[in-house]
């Protein structure tokens, strides 16, 4: 079974083992050869640079890479949706998706007991792992959204807050594109499909129906009750580090736990998480140990439990610098950039218009 090491040799390592030969003919499968790498790519340990620039050492065509940098480029161009939208990707952001039945989420999604054999164990490895397949999230979030006729809000929360790549943009509008909200079509599988591509041959559920019938299914049973997302998170409570008031300060965070980030430099570091922005988007308790882990490839973090606007009690905003992120806007100090594959910037309406960019660069 899959784990996630927090040790950045072994994530290194795990860039090294990429077969994206392999990857482009399996991905869709429940056992294909996917990199699960997203993880540190969310946290910020790695970026889609990395990835790609060892994609490249490979020297492989084009052809037999293009389907995993086409991916690495879906993450690029989220996050390119998330600093052009801002806060606005908690809405819908092309259609208003309909027709909805609740702002809640399906219990038997919560309680893994839909009754589709593959979809509930998904769901029990959610919790236990921190981790589920890319095709597996779309069946869950169609069965949400499409079947249940819940809006994507709601569980996609759930869904960020149980994994360890939870990335508010990734996943949103991932949500957002299966509902219909961020797409002109909702997405559909049925039980056939489901078979196909996680191994089982389950029959007789209420996804066991031709393509055709799914506009017009009734909310099957089993879907109809629906719960809401509430979730009690806490933070460590670490008291305040010893911190200097003038000494350059670089300053991590969830989105940002990049071991190499001016390495070795005789400065001041500080993994800041903010009360107010996870009473927000909630996580859970291996979520946020998971990222604790991760800091520990960092020497001397000090780990400051609080606003920003606590932390400048203790350290000038004039030594700060911080790494640039939607999630941090009201940060003082110096921003710099972050990497990206491409220079490519900007809103772009669909990801193809945002790929062909891209590539051109690529
Ligand atoms: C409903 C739903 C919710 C999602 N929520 C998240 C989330 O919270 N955080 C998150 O990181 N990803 C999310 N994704 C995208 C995708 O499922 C994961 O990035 C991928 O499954 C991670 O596994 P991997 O690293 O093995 O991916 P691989 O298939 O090995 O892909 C390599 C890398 O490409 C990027 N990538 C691949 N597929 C996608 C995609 N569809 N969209 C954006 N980037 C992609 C990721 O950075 C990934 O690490 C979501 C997708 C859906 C459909």
């Amino acid at each position: 079974m899959i784990n996630f090491p927090t040790d950045i040799l072994a994530i290194e390592n795990r860039i090294r083992q990429i077969d994206p030969v392999k990857y482009s003919n399996t991905r869709n499968h429940k056992d294909g050869a996917v990199t699960h790498l997203s993880p540190y790519i969310s946290r910020g340990v790695i970026s889609t640079r990395q990835v790609y620039q060892h994609i490249q050492t490979l020297d492989l065509p084009w052809h037999k890479t293009e389907k995993l940098i086409q991916e690495l480029a879906w993450r690029d161009y989220w996050q390119q949706v998330w600093i052009a939208k801002k806060e606005g990707i908690r809405q819908d952001l092309k259609n208003i998706q309909t027709p909805i039945s609740n702002y809640q989420i399906p219990k038997a999604i919560l309680h893994a007991n839909t009754g589709i054999e593959e979809i509930d164990i998904a769901i029990k490895h959610l919790y236990t792992l921190g981790y589920m397949h890319n095709h597996m999230r779309m069946y869950v979030a169609s069965i949400c959204c499409n079947i249940a006729n819940s809006h994507w809000l709601e569980p996609a929360k759930w869904m960020y807050s149980h994994l360890l790549d939870g990335d508010l943009a990734s996943n949103f509008l991932s949500w957002q594109w299966v509902s219909g909200a961020f797409s002109n079509k909702k997405y559909y599988a049925n039980q056939n499909n489901i078979n196909n591509f996680f191994n089982s041959t389950q029959q007789n559920t209420f996804l066991d129906v031709e393509y055709s019938a799914f506009e017009n299914l009734d909310i099957p049973e089993i879907l109809k009750e629906t719960v809401p997302f509430e979730f009690d998170m806490k933070l460590p409570d670490t008291g305040n580090p010893k911190l200097e008031k003038k000494k350059t300060t670089l300053i991590y965070n969830y989105y940002n736990i990049d071991p190499y980030w001016h390495k070795d430099q005789e400065v001041q570091r500080i993994f800041l998480l903010e009360p107010s922005f996870f009473a927000k988007n909630p996580v859970n308790q291996k979520c946020i140990n998971f990222a604790i882990q991760l800091t520990k490839n960092i020497e001397d973090i000090k780990m400051f439990v609080g606003e920003f606007s606590k932390l400048t009690e203790f350290v000038d905003p004039d030594h700060i610098i911080f790494k640039e992120h939607p999630c941090n806007r009201y940060y003082q100090g110096k921003e710099v950039p972050r990497e990206w594959m491409s220079s490519i910037t900007g809103f772009y309406p669909s990801f193809f218009s945002f790929w062909k960019k891209c590539k051109k660069e690529l």
